[in-house]
């Protein structure tokens, strides 16, 4: 006998793949039944099938053109609907900056092994563990890194961040992430993003026994495309590889609980039907998938090794330019060529922080103990670089063409400085022996020139 979300997730198995429209920050429209979409205005004085029109907006209405972002949605009822008097429920492992520091550990290079499997029931948003956050959400500014690990679906739970969009990173196992817009399927290798204020859940698609991977959740200005610069037209996160759902709707009149995130504090309303009710919408304030295994990567075809700045696939901006509120980077696969050059990542400290995590495969720079699903934390100017077997490696390998293949990190990296959870703190997979890894690089000067 199947439970209830059981039956639902082999009735979601059964349907159809999402259908999706291609760009990045398009101006789209899409109905999910003919004339639902009104033409040439946004608010007749009735709608088609008795719909409700509604704005969303994701930028304040004076916005310039190019940053302005908002959607209409025709929708079973008016979002008041999926609202009403909220009560006060408590995610104690989801953070918000600024967070009180409950934890005694000192400064320090960390490194954790992935987030153990849940050892009871949970959906999505139970499962979120907050690592760190930076920044302060009340202003706007900054981000949180969490991971997630569940196992059951949200059937009847709902949920929106009025604290910033999610920038969601499965590591194992795909996800469907149904939004009030659209359901997106996202495996591993694909990364998808709820725009703030809307309404989603998520269910699990495959079989696993763990659903796992990161977020970030940026509380900033929204998440953008890098502009290229001299690399000029083409190349990096090319804008038709983004994906936005087409619309999709829950016709459903049953008790659903709607779930809110609103200034670091949790609220739930019970209401008596879905609110992923929208059933046609045109607008550019939507959500994405995008597969990292599109990113065309450019990088040193000569000699010495560029900023991983050339990796990043998306940028959120602070205001003051080329200084980042959170860029979302990837390390693909790639081809590495440069001549008399030390291969990997330099020994660096950077004024940025940077929160890595790994999908598939192995980290250049850490050949071992960075494992898929595990996270590492490389704080404002905290010293840190390949590991002491990898500078061995890379100082002493014949430099012929070499690919890395089967390799996908990422790095959160922000401007200001991440704190860490108590969560992360005592988290069982956190590695002791982490700054080990660096103890084999003794001095080797003697005073004397030549190439030691
Ligand atoms: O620290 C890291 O592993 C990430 C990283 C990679 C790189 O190629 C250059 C700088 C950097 O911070
Ligand atoms: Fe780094």
């Amino acid at each position: 006998m199947l439970d209830h979300s059981e039956k639902r997730r082999a009735m979601d198995a059964g349907q159809q793949a999402p259908a999706y429209m291609p760009g990045f920050g398009n101006d789209f429209e899409t109905e999910s039944l003919p004339g639902a979409l009104p033409q040439g205005q946004n608010s007749p004085q009735k709608c088609e099938y008795g719909l409700y029109a509604e704005q969303l907006s994701g930028s304040p209405f004076t916005a310039p053109r190019g940053t302005n972002e908002r959607s209409w949605l025709y929708r079973i009822r008016p979002s008041v609907r999926h609202t009403g008097r909220f009560k006060k429920i408590d995610y104690p492992c989801w953070k918000t900056a600024p967070h009180v520091v409950e934890h005694s550990m000192a400064l320090g290079q960390l490194r954790w092994g992935p987030l153990p499997a849940p050892s009871e029931e949970l959906n999505f948003l139970e499962g979120i563990r907050t690592m760190t956050t930076a920044g302060d959400a009340l202003t706007q500014a900054g981000m949180a890194a969490h991971a997630y690990a569940f196992n059951v679906d949200m059937v009847d739970d709902y949920f929106f961040n009025a604290d910033g969009e999610l920038l969601i990173v499965p590591e194992t196992g795909a996800i469907r992430v149904f939004t009030e817009l659209g359901k997106m399927d996202v495996a591993p290798s694909e990364i998808c993003l709820v725009p703030r204020g809307m309404m989603f859940k998520v269910i699990r698609l495959g079989e696993e026994t763990v659903w796992r991977g990161y977020i970030c959740e940026n509380y900033g200005a929204k998440f953008t495309l890098p502009d290229r610069g001299p690399i000029g037209a083409n190349c990096l996160a090319n804008p038709r590889d983004f994906k936005t759902p087409v619309a999709a709707y829950e016709d459903k009149e049953t008790p659903c609980r709607v779930q809110v995130k609103w200034c670091g504090s949790f609220h739930m309303v019970e209401i008596g039907h879905s609110p992923l009710d929208v059933v046609a919408w045109h607008g550019n304030y939507a959500p994405y998938k995008y597969d990292l295994k599109t990113y065309s990567p450019v990088g040193a075809i000569l000699f010495d090794h560029p900023d991983p700045s050339i990796f990043t696939v998306l940028t959120a901006p602070s205001g003051e330019e080329g200084t980042a509120n959170v860029d979302f980077v990837i390390f693909p696969p790639r081809w590495l060529v440069a001549e008399h050059t030390f291969r990997p990542p330099w020994y660096h400290r950077n004024i940025m922080s940077e929160f890595m995590g790994l999908i598939y495969g192995r980290y250049d720079a850490k050949e071992e103990g960075f494992v898929p699903g595990g996270m590492s934390l490389h704080n404002m100017m905290l010293a840190h670089g390949p590991d002491f077997s990898g500078f061995e490696k890379a100082s002493n390998g014949e430099l012929k063409p070499v690919k890395l293949d089967n390799t996908m990190a990422f790095m959160f990296e922000t401007r200001f400085p991440q704190q860490l959870t108590r969560f992360a703190a005592e988290l069982e997979t956190l590695q002791d022996d982490y700054i080990d890894c660096w103890s084999g690089l003794d001095r080797k000067f003697d005073g004397t020139p030549g190439i030691k």
